[in-house]
């Protein structure tokens, strides 16, 4: 066996960062910048309100009070997407809505609730005094010309794309969304709601792989159930690595006569078979078909979801150019202790993480934990890693890897 770390770094150095593409704003979210994008102008472009109100000289609102307003000239009104063609001088005010440019003379707003307009319009009481800039927001208070605005490697979020879109780019350079085709292998495996003949299986892990995929942000490709047959897996290996820019299998990969995954990844590619110092996901088939990454995941459900989140998500990662493995670690309490016995792996536990009343994350058994218990993999929002030796005390401390 050899420990998770050396396999991981095994797995990384054949995932590639993939190439820059200029793609629109619309298909960004979650792909991550190649390129620094910098603004050519200020946001906001001019100077405007932040409240509904009125536009006056600051100076004129001096010892302003309820009891005592200031009353001042109406000469217009400003509204959002005008021009502002409006001249304040002192003495006078106008009428301005929220976003609206602050229009020549003026330096402050007094918002409309502190004001009282006369009947006709004419004229309005002020009943506060403002300083200069009240309310005011200054052209490039967001953004200024020359600025950077995303730096280079950052996943775009929502928030980035509404900064993009605010400075005129409907494009934006990042590293290509990656194509990932999923395979089921094994005899045993079939689809849907029929009776099932003796023996057979309902094929689970290509959905909970397609959705991790999805989730990750990479186009997934469902390349369907290959049977336990040398020439089957070829062809669906060879087919796959020429539409994919990797590939997930499931299946067909530890010691089993018919186990021929790692036989066909062997001699189409340079790959290598693994026997992790971990539990679940012991084994792991990773190499490269015609420089196409393909993870080779063991066959048992739990196994292959912890497999795809140790190996497949730092990887896939790195190609779509993210920084760090993408979990959370956090240190925990495991309120009920988690049991183990030494076996020379690391135990990676299925449990419900929650946040404590005394500020920490606790952590419970999401139930069985066998390799095959799917359910209780479903249920859990967190794996606890557990070190080689006899497992945690109840109250004692243990890290988790949040997963989402
Ligand atoms: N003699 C040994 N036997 C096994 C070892 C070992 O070291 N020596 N390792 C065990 C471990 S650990 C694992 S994990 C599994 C991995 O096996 P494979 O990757 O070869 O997977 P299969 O044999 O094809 O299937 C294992 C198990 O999972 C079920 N399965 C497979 N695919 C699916 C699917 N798409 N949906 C639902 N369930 C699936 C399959 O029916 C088997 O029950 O090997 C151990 N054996
Ligand atoms: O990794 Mo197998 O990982 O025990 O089910």
């Amino acid at each position: 066996m050899i420990p998770l770390g050396e396999a991981r770094a095994r797995v990384l150095r054949d995932c590639h960062l993939l190439p820059v593409v200029e793609v629109p704003l619309a298909a960004a979210r979650g792909l991550v910048t190649a390129l620094e994008v910098r603004t050519d102008e200020d946001v906001p472009p001019f100077a405007n309100t932040a409240m509904d109100g009125f536009a006056v000289v600051a100076a004129d609102t001096v010892g302003a009070t309820d009891e005592r307003p200031v009353r001042l000239d109406v000469v217009g009104t400003v509204a959002a997407g005008s021009s502002g063609e409006v001249q304040v001088r002192s003495g006078s005010a106008a009428r301005i809505m929220t976003g609206a440019p602050i229009p020549p003379g003026a330096d402050a707003v007094v918002m409309v609730e502190r004001c009282r307009p006369s009947d006709d319009g004419s004229s309005v009481e002020v009943t506060v005094e403002v300083a200069p800039g009240n309310h005011v927001r200054p052209a490039g208070d967001d953004l200024r010309a020359g600025d950077p605005v995303v730096a280079a490697g950052v996943e775009l979020t929502a928030g980035h794309l509404g900064v993009l879109a605010g400075i005129g780019r409907r494009t934006v350079e990042v590293h290509r969304r990656p194509r990932v085709g999923v395979m089921s292998t094994g005899d045993e495996l079939v689809e849907g709601p029929g009776p099932l003949e003796p023996g057979q299986i309902r094929d689970a892990n290509r959905h909970t792989l397609l959705a991790l995929l999805d989730e990750l942000g990479c186009e997934s490709v469902d390349l369907g159930i290959v049977p336990d047959d040398e020439a089957a897996i070829t062809a669906a290996i060879r087919d796959g690595v020429e539409r994919c820019d990797a590939l997930v299998t499931s299946g067909g990969v530890s010691m089993g006569d018919f186990d021929y995954v790692k036989v066909v990844l062997d001699r189409l590619g340079d790959m290598d078979w693994m026997q992790v110092a971990i539990k679940p996901a012991k084994p792991l088939a990773f190499g490269t078909v015609d420089g196409t990454p393909v993870f080779g995941l063991p066959g048992n459900p739990v196994s292959s979801m912890v497999s795809f989140e140790l190996f497949a998500r730092p990887g896939l990662r790195r190609m779509m150019g993210h920084e760090g493995p993408g979990r959370l670690i956090v240190d925990a309490v495991a309120v009920d202790g988690l049991a183990r016995r030494p076996d020379g792996k690391t135990h990676f536990l299925r449990v419900q993480a929650a946040y404590g009343e005394d500020g920490r994350f606790h952590v419970r058994s999401a139930g069985g934990q066998g390799s095959h218990q799917l359910s209780a993999m479903a249920a859990a929002s967190a794996l606890a890693v557990l070190p080689d030796g006899d497992g945690v005390a109840p109250g004692g401390t243990v890290e988790a890897i949040l997963l989402g």
